[in-house]
């Protein structure tokens, strides 16, 4: 189904690298006024498919696991402050043979979550590369916030929720741990990044700067949740 763009462009900012335009768009079943790219970054069985189906459709993919071939992407449109942001969020796979063909995609996109899993300690320690990577291959001014996912799994936890917060003030980067299986901070995580991408494209110098973590803490506090 084609997407009619009805170019309404209001305004147009340039941030480092990245252009950003503001658009109102329309098709039979999706409505958005902006529209982001998001990856899903980090090694392969960490639960990015899983984190996107439950932000998506809000339900758990459990069972045999698949790994994902090269690259996939779904769309969801979310309300930040009367705008309806979409993020085209792409899902990599973490395996190393399909490095190659997800290195190519990441310079378009706008922001990237990187997981790692809280029972694999393999999975922390490769954040590190994975790090590297990205500065390696994306903008500049990416956004990048660091997932602790599977926080259901209490009784395997090899990687402490310090050691994940130790790791993300050491790059700058917001921090939060998920479970795609119960849901816990996976909306909040991609609410986070599609208000600091609409801040950014859209911001008047007169307005406070949003500040990620802030508005992390704050929401958390909100919704009464932690880590687990
Ligand atoms: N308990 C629990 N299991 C999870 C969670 N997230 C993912 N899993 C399981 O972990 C396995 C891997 O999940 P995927 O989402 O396919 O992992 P992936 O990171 O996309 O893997 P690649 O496609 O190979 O990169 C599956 O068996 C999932 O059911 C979670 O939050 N909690």
């Amino acid at each position: 189904m084609s997407t009619r763009k009805a170019s309404l462009t209001d305004k147009q900012t340039t941030n480092g690298t990245s252009k950003y335009v503001l658009e109102r768009c329309a098709s039979i079943n999706e409505y958005y006024d902006i529209s982001f790219k998001v990856m899903l970054l980090g090694d392969s069985a960490v639960g990015k498919t899983c984190v996107l189906v439950r932000f998506k459709d809000g339900a758990f993919l459990g069972g045999n696991f698949i790994a994902t071939v090269g690259i996939d992407f779904r769309n969801k449109v979310v309300d930040v402050d009367n705008l309806k942001v979409k993020l085209q969020i792409w899902d990599t796979a973490g395996q190393e043979r399909f490095r190659s063909v997800t290195h190519a995609y990441y310079r378009d996109a706008q922001a990237l979550l990187l997981l790692y899993d809280i029972t694999s300690k393999m999975s922390f320690d490769n954040i590190r590369a994975w790090l590297t990577e990205i500065h390696e291959y994306a903008q500049k001014d990416v956004v990048i916030m660091l997932l602790g996912n599977k926080s259901d799994m209490a009784a395997e936890r090899v990687v402490k929720t310090e050691d994940g917060e130790k790791l993300a003030k050491e790059y700058g980067v917001p921090f939060m741990e998920t479970s795609a299986k119960t849901g816990v901070n996976v909306e909040l995580a991609f609410l986070a990044i599609a208000r600091e991408l609409k801040h950014r494209a859209t911001q008047q110098p007169s307005e406070p700067k949003f500040k990620i973590h802030d508005y992390i803490e704050s929401q958390k506090h909100k919704s009464g949740c932690c880590g687990m």
